[in-house]
């Protein structure tokens, strides 16, 4: 019903796409957030720049993230085709095309990428280097923050008039009448208005009402027929499946959620990161500031990150682009690099490692020394990596071709830290990757994360807990669902009582979550960090660091605490992974089953012989 109705009424329009025709949306969903504690870090960016977007990237080359998630939008569809497979076959099938991937797919692919911090607009820093803040000259960066502030604040005080002109002073008839088109009690009931302006109006209303539920509902209501309608016109307006729509909603309170569809219609700000092998931030800006371009630092968190505003000239494709002094890369991939903090001579490897934009942040952090294995599964994406590496200058990664899950830990292993940037559903990139709107099902869901365990516990075993500098592991997403993030750690937690969680290190970011509907997830899980587009204004991101204390997998709680006290590790915020809070309950047969089958293919595909399955 949802899509048919989308379809007559066409996609609705962005809040960007009615101020691009200088018209006004109907009213705002909610009045704009007052900037919190949580969001002082990066300030979402009052003003858009969505039509800059298209012009900055007309010419530029592949940089990574936006390739992923096509990887997987891609790969899903061909698994949901394979129907004629048993469930078990499927889900194996699977994530074997997921890791192949398609020889042919696009090698290169554009990274429009945007992020912004209002916080530092009109005080640039360019702290990383030298500390010579002064010596650039960046008045051009103060004008257009200015001029951004002043468009802002105009647009807030619109917004306000506009919502105090569309919403009703006490609580219209929101819902359709019960007995209105034969809807039974209980029933979700779906937009029983072809206008997709009423709809959006009626989002408004219901969010209103749930706000202030005790005086505005209707007698008789109760507050979930209020949040089906709600979900129910989210998937309509936003044109999401239902079942995403409510995958996505239960992440949030009713009018965050709408926040969140809300900011997944609108880019991110562009981001490039300083390659510091070639350059130094400020010289950079300097010179990027001379061809044209408006940018500034993406915030205090960042030494090597400057958020782009508007560029006379193709950001893809200047001197300094070509030359390697830069690498397009969204702010959220800066921030799993950051939380493995990698030390120079190290041993590292990155176990999913293309197109290479975190990985050669990697080597630029080491400064060239060391090794990096620059691990991926998919061959066609391996050329990207390379080229990647070649244009950035890193001169201390080798390049592999591995599955990830058989990753050769007993020949190449023991290294001081590994960074699992696991291919995932991207539902934190959502605006970059519409399809993800409406291709993704629950068996996705449950592929996914049951690659992602694989690739996690192979990423723990390839860890050497004896590393003089090391032991960790971070393990990171672009999506924000729980299957696929802490889920994926808990598992990691119960079946490797050899790994806690510790700190990230990072900044900014929510916590991970601890409960979450009917699961109990360990405690230390709120030392991850979640990120979201609509409260930090950047990817929606999971990052999670564990350290490895020892090379056995301890049966017993003595034995981590014993291996604890070996590795002397003093962790005041995370508890033993072995904890009896512990209680969130996994399908070992079902696993051990999909195990067997792949050991089985694999095994097959070598050219041994196999025996019939039982
Ligand atoms: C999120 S992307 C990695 C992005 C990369 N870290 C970067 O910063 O450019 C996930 C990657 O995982 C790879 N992948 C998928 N399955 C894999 C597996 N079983 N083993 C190793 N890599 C895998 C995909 O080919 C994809 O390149």
């Amino acid at each position: 019903m949802g899509r048919k109705q989308k379809s007559k009424q066409g996609v609705p329009p962005t809040l960007e796409e009615t101020r691009g025709t200088g018209k006004k949306p109907e009213a705002k969903v909610e009045k704009k957030r007052k900037p919190t504690e949580e969001t002082a870090a990066l300030q979402p960016p009052k003003k858009q720049i969505a039509q800059e977007k298209k012009s900055l990237f007309e010419e530029s080359e592949s940089e990574p993230e936006s390739n992923d998630v096509k990887a997987a939008g891609d790969e899903f569809e061909e698994a949901d085709e394979s129907s004629e497979l048993e469930d078990e076959e499927n889900v194996d099938q699977a994530q074997d095309e997921f890791v192949q991937g398609d020889e042919a797919e696009e090698e290169s692919e554009q990274d429009s990428i945007f992020d912004s911090d209002e916080e530092s607009r009109g005080k640039p820093m360019f702290s990383d280097d030298s500390g010579e803040e002064d010596d650039l000259q960046v008045a051009n960066l103060e004008a257009m923050s200015r001029k951004l502030d002043e468009e802002a604040e105009l647009e807030e005080k619109e917004a306000e008039e506009e919502l105090h002109t569309n919403i009703h002073p006490t609580a219209p008839t929101i819902l359709p009448p019960k007995e209105e088109g034969g809807l039974a009690d209980g029933q979700p009931m779906s937009a029983f208005t072809q206008d997709l302006s009423q709809i959006q109006l009626r989002i408004q209303e219901i969010n209103r009402v749930l706000n202030d539920f005790k005086n505005l509902c209707e007698p008789g209501r109760s507050r979930a027929e209020y949040i089906d309608q709600l979900i129910s016109d989210v998937s309509v307006y936003y044109g999401y499946s239902k079942f995403l729509t409510e995958k996505l909603f239960e992440l949030f309170s009713a009018s965050e959620a709408i926040e969140f569809f809300e900011s997944n219609e609108l880019p991110r700000p562009v981001t490039i990161r300083t390659n510091t092998l070639k350059t130094q931030r400020r010289e950079l800006a300097q010179a990027l500031i001379n061809r044209g371009v408006n940018l500034e630092p993406v915030g205090k968190w960042s030494k090597v990150g400057l958020q782009v505003f508007e560029s006379q000239v193709p950001i893809g494709a200047t001197p300094e682009y070509l030359a390697g002094h830069y690498i397009l890369q969204a702010a959220s991939s800066f921030l799993p690099v950051m939380a493995l903090a990698p030390q120079p001579n190290e041993r590292i490897l990155d176990m999913s490692s293309a197109p290479g934009g975190k990985i050669t942040y990697v080597a630029a952090l080491q400064k060239n020394t060391g090794v990096i294995f620059a691990n991926d599964a998919n061959k066609a994406r391996t050329k990207a990596l390379t080229a990647n590496i070649h244009r950035l200058g890193v001169r201390n990664a080798i390049v592999c071709n591995y599955d990830g899950r058989k990753f050769p830990n007993d020949v190449l292993g023991g290294f001081d830290r590994v960074m699992l940037d696991a291919p995932c559903s991207g539902t934190g990139v959502i605006y970059k990757d519409q399809s993800v709107k409406t291709n993704k099902s629950e068996r996705d869901f449950d592929t996914l994360s049951h690659l992602q365990r694989q690739l996690l516990l192979s990423a723990i075993d390839s860890v050497d807990a004896d590393s003089k500098t090391g032991g960790y592991i971070v393990y990171s997403t672009c999506s924000i669902t729980v299957d696929e993030d802490e889920a994926v750690i808990q598992y990691a937690l119960k079946k490797r009582p050899n790994v806690k969680l510790v700190s990230t290190g990072l900044e900014f970011g929510r916590e991970g979550f601890v409960r979450f509907r009917e699961k109990r997830f360990h405690p230390s899980m709120k030392l991850t960090r979640r990120y979201y587009p609509h409260v930090h204004n950047i990817d929606g991101f999971f990052v999670a660091k564990l350290k490895k204390v020892s090379d056995k997998i301890p049966q017993t709680v003595n034995d981590v605490a014993e291996a604890e006290e070996e590795h002397d590790i003093v962790e005041e915020d995370s508890v033993n992974a072995n904890s009896e809070n512990d209680s969130l309950t996994f399908d070992d047969e079902a696993d051990k089953a999909i195990i067997e089958e792949n050991r089985r293919k694999w095994l097959k595909s070598k050219g041994y012989k196999v025996s019939k399955k039982n």
